[in-house]
């Protein structure tokens, strides 16, 4: 089987080059930037590709062995890996006055086998442009010996650059990301064209070999999974039910921080569907006495963190042969807390189900989905037979609302953003765009976020001062990148209109149109 070795220089988005790979249907691994070149050797890549990183080459320790550019393997560097290159082989890697986040066109220039018959559009003169997803500050600003420009933009104006003799490869932008339209197009180019690796890694048998896996970790012991109701535990239950059945009990969390109702439905929706044995703590009162006073987000997060685990190992106490603490993570989880496997990115924020687990646990973890994106999962929940609705609700973090009231968690706070998120989800259902789909559906995640801050207002010629809440809503495949949903102005104005009228406590809406990056989905 060929393989290609991903080195990871710590960016944010390192395992969505693997997942790029993947849908090319050739086996790859991560691992940090500074493995030996024994190890390279013995890996036997048939491909080499250099992710990002956060830092800048020309003053950073984040150096791999120059060694892998003389055993004649192809090597794609994006980002850092493009800037490491460089250097290494003679280039020159400068900071860049400008900085590009974000979108970018970029013109492909000469002929290369990397873009060749690869373009979004053209320009006036009938040049091959590129739209791509940049995010840098510094720059290549002198070729190594050997190479030649293949794409430029003003800003960048080395933006691509390959040694075609050598096989080597480099890109300023990211093609990993979905808003690099033609990203697969490229990587697919170098892993099966360029590379020469065989397609021959699929996926249709996933799982099988995940309930093969599953039932040799866990042998005779039991399982105890926190079950939330969302897309992530409802899949990781449905396969691990598939796997060892009655061994598996799933444990439902009410932290008094859910959205309106949700207990009810999720406690509905698998008795009806599952067949799955699940508790229902109550456990608001724990949760709302340790959050009282808090108003620091990552200390909000540790604590629900906490929680969580004190409610597993309480249940779990219950349950003598449970040895097992199975959870829904999935990739973004891991990658947005510590820099994945390597542990070579910056934490960005601690999503509870990973920064939280203490090493008293006495569970082990049994994270079946831990490799996998959202669409995947997805696939993989349709592929075990959950309903369709319950696969496609858009996700809802662990913390719940004790992330979207911003500072500290007030029980009164709590209530004002259940209705008032209430009223945008039902809006969003409701209102459809012009091919008949909801915007429920067109958006991938939507939400209303309070804000602790009082503002006036003037309603029935009285004056009020009230709280602001803002509607956030995006549109994204695998939640590491994402763009503000642009929502028709009547259903933001009816929403609006809703909230200030049925809300009361709440006297103004507005509306959050930042993507990520720079900003996160939710704001804590
Ligand atoms: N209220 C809860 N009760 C029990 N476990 C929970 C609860 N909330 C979250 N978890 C655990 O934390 C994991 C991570 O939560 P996350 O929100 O990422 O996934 P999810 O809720 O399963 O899916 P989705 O992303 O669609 O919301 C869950 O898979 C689940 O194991
Ligand atoms: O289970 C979770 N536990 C968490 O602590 C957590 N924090 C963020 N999210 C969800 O992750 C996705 C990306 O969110 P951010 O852009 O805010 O990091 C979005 O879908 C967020 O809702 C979480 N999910
Ligand atoms: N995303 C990246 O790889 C960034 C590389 C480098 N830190 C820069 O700012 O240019
Ligand atoms: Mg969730």
């Amino acid at each position: 089987m060929d393989k290609v070795l991903i080195l990871d220089f710590g960016s944010q988005v390192t395992q969505l080059i693997a997942r790029r790979v993947r849908e090319a249907h050739v086996y790859s691994e991560i691992h940090p930037f500074d493995v030996s070149i024994e190890f390279i050797r013995n890996f036997n890549p048939k491909a080499i590709i250099l992710s990002g990183g956060p830092n800048s080459v020309y003053e950073s320790d984040y150096q791999a062995t120059p060694e892998l550019f003389t055993l004649g393997v192809p090597v794609l560097g994006i980002c850092y890996g493009m800037q490491w290159m460089a250097q290494a082989l003679g280039g020159k890697v400068e900071s860049g006055h400008v900085r590009e986040f974000g979108y970018a066109a970029i013109r492909a220039r000469g002929h290369s086998a990397l873009f060749r018959d690869i373009q979004d559009r053209c320009n006036e003169e009938g040049h091959g442009l590129l739209d791509v997803w940049m995010s840098h500050g510094d720059k290549v600003t002198a070729l190594p010996e050997g190479f030649k420009l293949i794409a430029s933009n003003d800003a960048c104006p080395i933006a691509a650059m390959a040694d075609e003799a050598r096989r080597f490869y480099a890109v300023q932008f990211h093609p990993e990301v979905t808003h690099t339209k033609q990203g697969t197009a490229i990587i697919s180019r170098f892993v099966l064209e360029i590379a020469g690796a065989q397609p021959s890694w699929v996926m249709k048998d996933y799982i099988e070999t995940a309930v093969a896996r599953i039932r040799e970790q866990v042998g005779s012991d039991e399982v105890i999974l926190g079950l939330s109701g969302g897309v992530d535990s409802s899949v990781a239950a449905a396969l691990i039910h598939r796997a060892i059945g009655d061994q598996l009990t799933c444990v439902f969390v009410d932290h008094g921080l859910l959205r309106y109702r949700e207990a009810e439905q999720v406690m509905d929706m698998f008795a009806g569907n599952l067949g799955v044995k699940v508790i229902h703590v109550h456990a608001a009162a724990d949760f709302m006495k340790h959050l009282a006073g808090v108003s620091d987000p990552e200390q909000k997060r540790k604590i629900i963190g906490r929680e969580f685990v004190e409610v597993f190992q309480r249940e779990s106490a219950k349950l003598p042969k449970a040895k097992w603490l199975a959870q829904g993570t999935i990739y973004p989880d891991v990658i947005e807390s510590a820099g994945a496997k390597t542990g070579k990115a910056h934490t960005i924020k601690s999503h509870h189900n990973v920064g939280g687990l203490p090493d008293t646990l006495h569970l082990q973890l049994l994270e079946p989905l831990r490799e996998l994106f959202k669409d995947e999962v997805r696939e993989l929940g349709v592929e075990l037979g959950l309903p369709h609705h319950m696969v496609y609700r858009h996700p809802f973090p662990g913390p719940g609302l004790g992330v979207r009231v911003l500072g500290e968690v007030k029980a009164e706070y709590v209530e004002l953003l259940q209705r008032a998120d209430a009223i945008f989800i039902e809006e969003l259902r409701n209102s459809r765009n012009a091919e008949g789909k909801s915007w429920y559906e067109l958006t991938s995640q939507a939400f209303a976020v309070f804000l602790p801050v009082k503002s006036v207002g003037v309603m029935g010629d009285g004056r009020t001062y009230d709280y602001v809440v803002a509607l956030r809503a995006v549109v994204t495949s695998d939640f590491m990148t994402a763009h503000w949903a642009e929502l028709p102005y009547d259903l933001l104005g009816r929403v609006s209109n809703r909230i200030i009228n049925e809300v009361r406590g709440i006297n103004r809406v507005v509306y959050d149109v930042s993507g990520k990056p720079p900003a996160t989905i939710e704001w804590e």
